[in-house]
């Protein structure tokens, strides 16, 4: 697969799913855990899935059709394990229910390397440690393999202890969809750093704040909430929709030319150099684990400033219009 890259990518011809010659424990049925439980399953693998007593996924997983067990039993009954339930719940999970029914040689596999590169959970050296971390929302990686399309992921190997850690992670990443589209080769670092600083700095916080920030604009100016709404939320889809499909320029090029023109003359002094200090600032925290730091007390204290963000992003004005006009409009049916 020559490109034009340094890094290696990886499709379907690079990956062999029988190499995952054993049982896959899937812990967690969320976001991502129903995707790859399920898409693993369609895919051949023997699947089992591990939920802890009270899960409320238990459900939904056994209506898939898929055999749940405790995590324990799960990972007791597996080679390979992946670790598909909260950041935050994952060293207790690995303590608990992981560590004591790994055998050596088995395979502990991720989709974000927070834990292990935080040295949250300090792997045995007898087993492969991998990750394929899909580049989408879990949704979209089911909404994706069941209709024959990929999602672009990532793979790294943190620990390669049997020799077979890279072939076993293009064996899941394949299974997932993930190959479909194309998989590349990075390390834990990079794959924890860029994909906290792009939640935090693009994706959802920062797309988010812009979003909140131009709606109070043209509200606190007197125009209709609507109008805001649609101009600063709903057509932001179609926007980036046009850049996902054909690049920044396939969206100016679709965009009139006054749209052009005036944000090419002002999107710069929006997001500014100040902007731009925050954006390194937020990287640094990322980089010397400060941020890392206050999740994981945040979250020892029972998450009272995630609770009141929560509620207050839950409050906004935005989401209540917007409910208002989804409701309206068939165009936002789910699909
Ligand atoms: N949400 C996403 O689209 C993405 C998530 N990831 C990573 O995937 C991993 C899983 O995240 P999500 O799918 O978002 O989680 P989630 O919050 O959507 O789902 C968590 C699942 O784990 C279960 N669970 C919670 N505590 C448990 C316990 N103690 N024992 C067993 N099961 C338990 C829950 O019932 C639920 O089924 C994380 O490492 C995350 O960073 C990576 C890429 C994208
Ligand atoms: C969906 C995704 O890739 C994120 C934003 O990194 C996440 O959910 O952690
Ligand atoms: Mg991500
Ligand atoms: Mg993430």
């Amino acid at each position: 697969m020559e490109n034009e890259f340094t890094t290696e990518i990886y499709y379907d011809d690079d990956a062999d799913v029988s190499t995952l010659n054993d049982t896959v424990a899937v812990l967690g049925y969320g976001s991502q855990g129903h995707a790859h439980a399920q898409n693993l399953h369609d895919s051949g693998v023997d699947v089992v899935v591990g939920l802890h007593e009270g899960s409320s996924s238990r459900d939904a997983a056994e209506s898939d059709g898929l055999t749940v067990k405790t995590p324990a039993d799960a990972v007791a009954k597996a080679s390979y394990v992946s670790v598909l339930v909260p950041d935050t719940v994952q060293p207790t999970v690995y303590e608990n229910a992981i560590e004591p029914n790994l055998e050596a040689g088995d395979t502990l596999q991720f989709a974000h390397g927070l834990n292990i590169h935080y040295n949250q959970i300090q792997p045995s050296e007898d087993i492969n440690v991998t990750m394929v971390a899909p580049k989408s929302p879990g949704h979209l990686v089911r909404r994706n393999y069941n209709n024959d399309e990929g999602t672009p992921g990532l793979l790294a190997i943190y620990q390669d202890m049997t020799g077979e850690a890279t072939d076993e992670a293009l064996a899941y990443a394949k299974a997932i969809g993930c190959t479909r589209a194309g998989v590349i080769e990075t390390t834990f670092q990079e794959e924890v750093e860029s994909d906290l600083f792009g939640e935090q700095a693009v994706l959802c916080g920062g797309v988010t704040a812009l979003i909140k920030a131009g709606y109070e604009t043209l509200v606190d100016n007197g125009y209709s909430p609507e109008m805001a709404y649609f101009e600063c939320l709903n057509e932001m889809k179609l926007i980036v929709d046009l850049i996902y499909e054909d690049g920044l320029n396939g969206m100016w090029d679709s965009v009139s030319y006054t749209a052009e023109y005036g944000g090419m003359t002002r999107g710069d002094d929006i997001i500014d150099e100040k902007v731009r200090e925050n954006m390194e600032e937020t990287l640094e925290e990322i980089q010397n684990g400060e941020f890392a730091r206050e999740w994981i007390l945040e979250n020892q204290a029972g998450r009272p400033s995630y609770n009141q963000l929560r509620k207050a992003e839950k409050n906004h004005e935005i989401e209540e219009v917007g409910e208002q006009l989804r409701d309206l409009f068939s165009w936002a049916e789910e699909e």
